[in-house]
């Protein structure tokens, strides 16, 4: 089945005026939701295209124009993990590999720098809103399918993507010889799979060993920065002012709640952070902050200094939830929860 990207649909695209130019979006402090939701395929095409990767690899703007519309319908309209996030992943790549100067400076090659802004696009493609191991514990059809290896929704996304590059007059990479292709779509296969943060977890250790010494003619070595490179931009909403993280926090919680939700009337108890019962945002948010998201930019700000406002950028969000976890907490003496509705 798929659903159908209109040929009109893609001379839309192909004819898009856009409002601001590409450079206003280049910066690192650039925040992409504030772009318009109708305009995002646009940028999309602008950001591969500024890359100058339909040059590179002799890819048909009407290709990529249709590829981007079938991954845009390939998302799911949940309140987190939609064809919104997806773009902001793709813009986050964007920023990295122009701020960074990644391909100048050799850290990736043009072949990697496609994988990466591609990996980014499909990395969350027809996402359902619910984790791992809730496919596991409730035995979902993609359960069936992966739960043997892990990262279960991880292979179900990477698999879309196949099946998207498979799509008449969408594969982006039919332009690029036969090997070159084939160590194309098994980039694709590790970066799609590197954003299951349960995997980032156990990796991150032997990439704070390995990143200090970088030995970028190394293909192995860029594999490891490509990887922490995606979970850097699978949580880059957190390098973006308080507001930012403040709503895409919400926006989580309120998928996991859903989940803890259907867990509860499926008989088995939600994880804390699954369980709107007993979930506490402002210090799940700081162990998140602590554990997970500052030491992932930092270790990147170790290897590129000028990433060193990322960090500063979390660290104040991270000051963030200290001063609602007061506010929430002072509130909660006053008058309990009803009084902490969302502003
Ligand atoms: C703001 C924010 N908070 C988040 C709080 C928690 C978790 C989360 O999965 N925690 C873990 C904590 C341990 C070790 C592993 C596996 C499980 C046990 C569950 C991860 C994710 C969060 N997250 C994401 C995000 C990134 C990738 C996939 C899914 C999501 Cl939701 N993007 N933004 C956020
Ligand atoms: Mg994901
Ligand atoms: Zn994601």
């Amino acid at each position: 089945y798929h659903m159908k990207v209109s040929d009109e649909d893609v001379a839309l695209l192909l004819a898009c005026p856009s409002s601001h130019n590409i450079s206003d979006l280049s910066d690192l402090t650039f925040s992409p939701r504030s772009l318009p939701h109708e305009e995002m395929a646009c940028y999309t095409l602008l950001m591969f295209e500024d890359l100058g990767l339909h040059v590179l690899f002799n890819i048909k703007r009407e290709t990529l124009a249709r590829f981007i519309l079938f991954v845009k319908k390939g998302y799911r309209d949940t309140p987190y993990h939609n064809w919104r996030h997806a773009f902001c992943t793709v813009h986050f790549a964007f920023l990295l590999i122009k701020n960074l100067d990644l391909v100048k400076h050799e850290y990736i090659t043009p072949l990697e720098c496609l994988a990466f802004m591609v990996s980014c696009a499909c990395h969350d493609l027809d996402h359902r809103g619910t984790t791992n191991s809730f496919q596991t514990q409730s035995g979902t059809v993609l359960a069936n399918l992966y739960s043997s290896d892990g990262s279960v929704m991880e292979r179900h996304h990477f698999a879309q993507a196949v099946c998207m590059l498979n799509t008449q007059g969408c594969n982006i990479l039919d332009g690029i010889p036969r090997e070159q292709y084939t160590k194309c779509l098994d980039l694709i296969r590790d970066l799609i799979l590197a954003t299951d943060l349960a995997t980032h977890f156990t990796v991150f250790k032997e990439q704070q060993k390995l990143l200090v010494e970088f030995q970028k003619h190394k293909e192995d070595q860029r594999r490891l920065l490509l990887c922490l490179f995606m979970t850097a931009c699978d949580l880059s909403d957190q390098t973006k002012d308080w507001s930012v993280a403040r709503q895409t926090a919400n926006l989580i919680y309120k998928e996991f709640f859903t989940q803890g939700d259907m867990e509860k009337t499926m008989g088995s108890s939600p994880s804390e952070s699954m369980d709107r019962d007993r979930a506490y945002i402002p210090t799940l948010q700081i162990q998140f902050l602590d554990n997970i998201v500052i030491p992932l930019y930092g270790l990147i700000s170790q290897l590129f200094p000028e990433a060193e406002c990322l960090v500063e950028a979390c660290k104040l969000n991270r000051e963030g939830w200290t001063v609602a976890d007061t506010l929430f907490s002072a509130q909660w003496d006053r008058g309990g929860y009803e009084l902490l509705s969302d502003p």
